[in-house]
């Protein structure tokens, strides 16, 4: 485990990854990519920018025909361009090719590569970036929006997330910002695992805990959370860490956890909470899709916890469960 006071350099050059495929296919091929390590998946729907094409409202956005596929859907990821990247990139075609044996339909399933410098794409996001509002009294600003609270309750959290995970845009992230507005409370300790750009961090010091530890795997996201918790003015709160789940946290016990992984890694987390949870701790986890969420709550309940609450949006899952009490 590493501590980092100071935020990483980042790599320069990164691979790109695309692949044409269907609608349908979007969902576990941008799992696939997640799980891969890829920081940032763009989704680039032919059917959005032909939507666009027959709308006669001004638009927010921008839509270049350049950015679209013909037909279909583009999902592009990017890795950081190391020596495991080549692997990477295999193991995430050989993930994709197996999917049609789960009943998904590939498409044209074309995949290019290519090499880029990240100032030609970190930034270029930017534009479709806009405050998402969580509840009433929580809203994520992209730090360099203009923004204007719309009551004295109101929680802001300003992120740039770089190329980790958490603009606060995805519904897992939302879901879990919503749960932890009801179990976090003052002076409370909390463990975030994968903290991604810091967000849920960030959250969590804002509603008053007195203590949260952010740790991730991926070293672009330490870099991102170390950021984002500067920018936010909450360093005196939370810590970050480059860490496996809870490899290498030692006797550090808390009142809430909450990890926005996916099903199966929250499934290799299970059996090891109760170390770092306190009796009638709270644990909420998030980035389950319909179809896994009763896999986690029986892996939950077979440790002895009991289901608080669930809450849904499209297809996503997030469950907050309670430690047993002593
Ligand atoms: C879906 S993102 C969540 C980001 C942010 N917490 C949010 O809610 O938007 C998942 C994060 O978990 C991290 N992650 C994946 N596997 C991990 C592991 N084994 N240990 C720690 N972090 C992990 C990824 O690097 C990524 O930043």
């Amino acid at each position: 485990m590493r501590n980092f006071t100071e935020g990483k350099r980042l790599p320069l050059v990164w691979v790109e990854f695309a692949i044409e495929t269907t609608q349908s296919a979007v969902e576990p091929i941008s799992n696939i990519l997640h799980e891969a390590g890829a920081s940032g998946v763009v989704i680039e729907d032919a059917a959005d920018f032909q939507a666009n094409e027959k709308s006669t409202e001004d638009e927010v956005y921008e839509f270049k025909p350049e950015d679209y596929p013909a037909e279909g859907v583009r999902v592009k990821a990017y890795f950081p361009e190391n020596e495991t990247v080549k692997t990477v990139v295999e193991n995430v075609k050989t993930s994709i090719n197996e999917l049609p044996r789960y009943d998904v339909e590939l498409g044209a399933n074309k995949i290019t590569l290519a090499k880029v410098e990240e100032e030609d794409w970190a930034h270029a996001w930017k534009k479709y970036y806009k405050p998402v509002v969580v509840s009433d009294t929580m809203t994520i600003v992209p730090s360099w929006e203009v923004y204007e609270p719309r009551n004295t309750h109101e929680q802001v959290i300003e992120l740039d997330p770089g190329m980790a995970f958490g603009t606060g845009t995805h519904p897992s992230t939302v879901l879990s910002l919503q749960l932890m507005e009801q179990y976090v409370t003052k002076n409370d300790e909390v463990i975030d695992i994968g903290t991604g750009s810091g967000i849920l961090s960030i959250a969590a010091a804002k509603l008053g805990a007195k203590q949260v530890t952010a740790l991730d795997v991926d070293e672009v996201a330490v870099y991102s959370a170390c950021e984002n918790i500067r920018l936010n003015d909450v360093n005196e709160q939370i810590t970050v860490q480059q860490n496996d789940l809870l490899e290498a946290v030692g006797t550090q016990e808390a009142d809430v956890v909450v990890a926005n992984l996916l099903a199966d890694i929250i499934l290799r987390l299970t059996p090891d909470v109760h170390r770092v949870i306190r009796p009638g701790g709270c644990f909420i986890s998030a980035g389950i899709i319909g179809r896994r969420k009763q896999d986690v709550i029986d892996a939950f309940e077979r440790e002895g916890f009991q289901v608080l609450r669930t809450a849904e949006v499209e297809d996503w899952v997030a469950i907050a469960v309670q430690a047993p009490e002593a």
